[in-house]
């Protein structure tokens, strides 16, 4: 299945991008656990086996999974001259600034790694100083902080697939990430749409080299009409001004009105999909904390320019004009204060919606869970030990990337 077609949050999930959680998590150290966005080292083993406990739940219910390492080593294999400008690029991107370093590391990736499978792996994983062949005498200050023996940081929060890039209706938005660790991801996806042969020419809303930051975890798509956009820790107003200019000048959307929410700016509440989803036609889960603290903004085309103006009503009221029918807003940890902030720590309310009423979530949240059943929603639970320990639900793990019309 070619291209990209996401114009709803639950309607029947027909293809996701997931990336299997790989060796760079062995790179997460005590010391880098701050800096790489972690709260704990996960084990890996297990992570896996969760993981792939996920992607076989959504297999079984008739969703194709394909791997964000598959597409791009899909797309290095096919060109070497391609496989050679990423390489340098990926380089760059790392901070490796002396010529000898550069030439190092370039020699190292093209001699040990011929696979471009593997090779997209280690990319992913991080070059440990001890791998390279370097004559010691030399000095490594420019190279190697104090903090870290690696040389080239590793990307542990790839398989949060959410974030760096998001489907809009049929375009994508390359995104500009909040963290260096994280804006590493997005030359995967510049590679993918730019190259692949399944999703080049999708149109893409923003790009991974402008100034203000915004993240998928932050991306709702409503409906057809509506887009709903976070402010938040990880998504800036400007970036949203930004992206919906190159929207409503693209005649091939039909998007007209985006939703702008403004969330605390926290990390337990790092993007709007941490405590908001759309779960049925007209159910969403939400973590009670942000009810106080939310504003919502309007934003509309005008001339070639945009109108924005806040929304004075009850969320409940907002949802309920933009969708058409009244809403039940399901709260994360039903009524108890102390459940819902425990399990929104844990994604309680960072459901993947894969067909209207039915949702895939974290078994370790079962107060939330027994309330969605409750509400008769259609709950497929998967283990979540370890790949609770990034801060990230099914959502953040999951990008889709054709849901039916
Ligand atoms: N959409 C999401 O909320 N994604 C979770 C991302 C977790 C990751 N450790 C991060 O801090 O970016």
């Amino acid at each position: 299945m070619a291209g990209v077609n996401v114009k709803s949050e639950i309607k029947p999930l027909k293809k996701v991008l997931l990336h299997r959680p790989g060796k760079e998590l062995l790179n997460l150290t005590p010391n880098t656990l701050e800096e790489l966005l972690f709260d704990d080292i996960p084990f890996l083993k297990v992570a896996q086996e969760e993981h792939d406990a996920f992607a076989q739940a959504l297999r079984d219910n008739g969703v194709e999974v394909v791997y964000l390492e598959d597409l791009t080593a899909e797309v290095l294999a096919a060109d070497p001259e391609l496989r050679e400008k990423f390489l340098l690029q990926w380089i760059d991107e790392a901070g490796i600034k002396t010529e000898r370093y550069r030439k190092i590391i370039f020699d190292y990736m093209q001699e040990n790694y011929p696979d471009a499978k593997d090779f997209v792996l280690k990319t992913m994983e991080g070059i440990n100083l001890t791998e390279l062949h370097t004559d010691k005498s030399n000095s490594l200050v420019d190279l190697v902080s104090e903090a870290s023996k690696m040389v080239v940081a590793p990307m542990p929060n790839l398989y949060f697939t959410r974030d760096p890039f998001a489907m809009i209706g049929n375009g994508v938005s390359i995104n500009r990430m909040y963290s260096v660790t994280r804006n590493r991801e997005t030359i995967y996806g510049e590679y993918i749409f730019n190259y692949h042969p399944d999703f080049k020419g999708t149109p893409q809303y923003y790009s991974r080299y402008n100034t203000f930051h915004i993240e998928g975890g932050d991306i709702l798509n409503i409906n057809e009409h509506v887009l709903a956009i976070g402010i938040s820790q990880r998504t800036e107003p400007d970036a949203i001004d930004g992206i919906a200019h190159n929207i409503f000048n693209d005649p091939t959307s039909p998007v007209d009105t985006i939703l702008a929410f403004n969330i605390p700016n926290n990390r337990a509440m790092m993007h709007l999909d941490t405590v908001f989803t759309q779960i049925d036609v007209d159910k969403f889960t939400i973590h009670p904390g942000i009810m106080g603290p939310l504003s919502v903004f309007e934003i509309t085309p005008e001339g070639d320019g945009i109108k924005v103006h806040e929304i004075n009503a009850p969320l409940e009221q907002i949802l309920e004009k933009y969708i058409g029918m009244p809403v039940t807003l399901i709260p994360c940890g039903g009524g108890d204060r102390i459940a819902a902030e425990r399990e929104q720590w844990n994604d309680g309310s960072n459901t993947l919606c894969i067909a209207p009423g039915r949702v895939v979530v974290y078994e370790r949240n079962d107060v939330t869970n027994a309330v969605l059943r409750k509400n008769n929603i259609d709950v497929i639970e998967i283990p979540s030990a370890e790949l609770s320990r990034g801060r990230g639900g099914p959502r953040c793990m999951s990008m889709p990337v054709v849901r039916e019309d």
